[in-house]
């Protein structure tokens, strides 16, 4: 045909990834109508002024747009339609990717794209949001194939995590209950939201969650064989850049599956949007089976990079946590430009407040800033004082790129550390922090004692009982000791399933208050007895043999007496050490019954 409009390859060649990119940001944007029924399809903006393109288009062009065929776009009238766009659209020649169906994502009819100039994709992006073609038989469709009925998105709680699981997927999604256990392993010690006011974040790196999840890097190197890496132990509290550490097509494969994860989650990926942080985080176990779950088959290279790479650190005391953190800072999500606040991944100062377990951060970059996007730099202050939290002693303020690939290790204690705010892109990062016991750890004289290996083995009664213990002699200052939480979130998970017929140590059903049998909130109390005598016990623990207990000086000595022994028993018993503390709360609450 004399008057069709044909491509022009130079500006193909030069533009194909920019292309793909908008692609990206185009179906990013539409994933909002996916997500909420009550956003209107023409409220996405498309161009300055849709309304007048709109417009403009239905002047001229009266076909239905929903399904075209290729011959329908290079028509005369779309020649002259789109020579007037010169000047009046941004862009308006650039190359970009057109949907021939709207019903169907760009991926359902990957081989069949259209190639067209951007004003031309507007006007028709533009009809098929105002003509109905994203109406609400639309979305249900969109949300039914992001979500396989088979895989739906549900809340559940694990010993870990209160998470939100994608079956299917088999990554974690964090922030629905923060209230009880969110643990998104990011503790920050310095960041924008006040040092007075620890976030659930810190509290769960605190009480060394991380810690009890973990395996020695060289273990780790094992269970994920994959060839050495350059990397090294970062030193002079400066960022090692590795440039390539990962193949370009294995990056492309993780990022891709990501993206199609955190879309598959919706707006339910986080539950607020963080004041400090503009990311959305997904934990993906770092070991296990790979079949069933796409997008951990997706990032096998790239989990088994990372472990490599924290064994080739060479610090036998490194621990690997069995999950890694995929991040994903969507500079495509209602017009955010989600960056990251200067912060710090552990305390500077050991005994700080917000200390976690973190020792060498590691950060894999599984995609870079496409041309023409911008934003999402790693910046670094090097050589910042320690008590420095915005940057103003640093030495040297390095802005690292993202790009596929580059992996990049700092010392967690040191590096004062910021995402730069991301522009119109979707910046993907993998990371991992290798950790380090804290020795004297405060948190767990139980955990020094058993190994923090032991808390995976326990069921949800001996971890009870273990924090009953560790109560008595734990450090009460700094809050829950590990047993103690960790016995709590089996504990409140259980009692869904076991409302009555657990019996207690003493053959009692276990009272159940404020989901904790209440023979432990009685341990409690008698940890906390102080020089003042005081009543305690809450008389409905007993039932019908309610007593009270008058605390003594004399009796917290026999309690610390009997608590030193359990502690010697458990440490030449290994074990058995959980047939010695039953033994030691028995004589407790036997005591307890005859001092009345
Ligand atoms: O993705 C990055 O470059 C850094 C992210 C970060 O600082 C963090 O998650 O703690
Ligand atoms: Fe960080």
């Amino acid at each position: 045909m004399s008057d069709a409009i044909t491509n022009d390859p130079e500006l193909e060649r030069k533009g194909c990834a920019a292309a793909a990119e908008y692609a990206q940001i185009h179906w990013a944007k539409l994933q909002r109508l996916v997500n909420d029924d009550a956003v209107p399809a023409e409220s996405i903006e498309l161009h300055g002024n849709d309304r007048r393109l709109y417009a403009c288009f239905r002047a001229s062009i009266s076909e239905d747009v929903a399904v075209l065929r290729a011959e329908q776009l290079k028509t005369r009238i779309w020649r002259d339609l789109l020579t007037c766009m010169d000047g009046r659209v941004k862009d308006h020649n650039f190359m970009t990717l057109l949907r021939p169906d709207a019903a169907l994502s760009y991926d359902d009819q990957r081989e069949n794209l259209f190639v067209v100039p951007r004003a031309q994709f507007l006007m028709i992006e533009l009809a098929r949001q105002r003509e109905g073609c994203y109406d609400g038989a639309w979305r249900a469709k969109r949300r039914a194939c992001a979500m396989p009925a088979s895989a739906p998105l549900r809340l559940t709680r694990t010993t870990r995590y209160s998470v939100l699981e994608c079956a299917a997927s088999t990554a974690r999604i964090v922030g629905v209950d923060a209230s009880s256990s969110a643990a998104d392993a990011s503790a920050t010690s310095a960041t924008a939201e006040g040092a007075e006011e620890e976030s659930d974040n810190a509290r769960a790196a605190r009480l060394g969650k991380q810690l009890a999840e973990c395996v020695p890097c060289a273990e780790a190197a094992r269970r994920l064989p994959c060839p050495r890496t350059a990397a090294r132990r970062p030193r002079d509290g400066a960022p090692v850049v590795i440039d390539g550490a990962l193949d370009q097509a294995a990056c492309a494969e993780a990022c891709a599956a990501a993206l199609a994860f955190f879309d598959g989650a919706g707006d339910r990926r986080i539950a607020e949007q963080q004041l400090h942080r503009g990311d959305d985080v997904a934990f993906v176990p770092l070991f296990g089976e790979d079949e069933g779950s796409p997008l951990r088959q997706a990032l096998g290279p790239a989990r088994r990079l990372l472990a490599r790479a924290a064994a080739d650190i060479g610090d036998a005391d490194l621990l690997v946590p069995e999950v890694a953190q995929l991040a994903l800072y969507d500079g495509c999500k209602r017009n955010l430009k989600p960056g990251y606040v200067a912060h710090r991944d552990n305390a500077s100062t050991p005994g700080a407040a917000g200390e976690n377990y973190r020792e060498v951060t590691l950060l894999l970059y599984l995609n870079g800033a496409p041309p023409g996007a911008s934003g999402g730099e790693l910046r670094s202050y090097v050589g910042a004082e320690p008590s420095d939290l915005d940057g103003a002693t640093a030495l040297r303020v390095d802005d690292i790129q993202p790009r596929a690939g580059r992996l990049v290790l700092f010392e967690s204690r040191t590096l004062l550390h910021a995402v730069r705010p991301v522009g119109l892109w979707r910046r993907v990062a993998l990371s991992l922090w290798c950790l380090k016991r804290i020795p004297n750890d405060r948190l767990s004289p139980l955990t020094d004692i058993l190994g923090a290996d032991a808390f995976q083995y326990l069921d949800a009664i001996s971890l009870a009982r273990l924090a009953a213990c560790a109560r008595v002699f734990g450090k009460k200052k700094d809050g829950r000791s590990l047993c103690d939480a960790a016995a709590r979130q089996q504990l409140s998970a259980l009692r869904e399933e076991f409302l009555t017929g657990v019996k207690s140590i003493d053959g009692m059903d276990w009272l159940l208050y404020r989901q904790i049998p209440s023979w432990i909130y009685c341990l409690y109390d008698w940890e906390e007895s102080s020089a003042a005598l005081g009543r305690w016990g809450p008389v409905d623990m007993f039932g019908d043999r309610g007593w009270t207990f008058r605390r003594k000086e004399k009796e917290r000595e026999k309690r610390k007496r009997a608590v030193d022994e359990i502690r010697h028993q458990i440490h030449i018993k290994g074990s058995r050490a959980q047939e010695y503390v039953d033994d030691f709360l028995a004589e407790l609450l036997r005591d307890a019954r005859e001092e009345d």
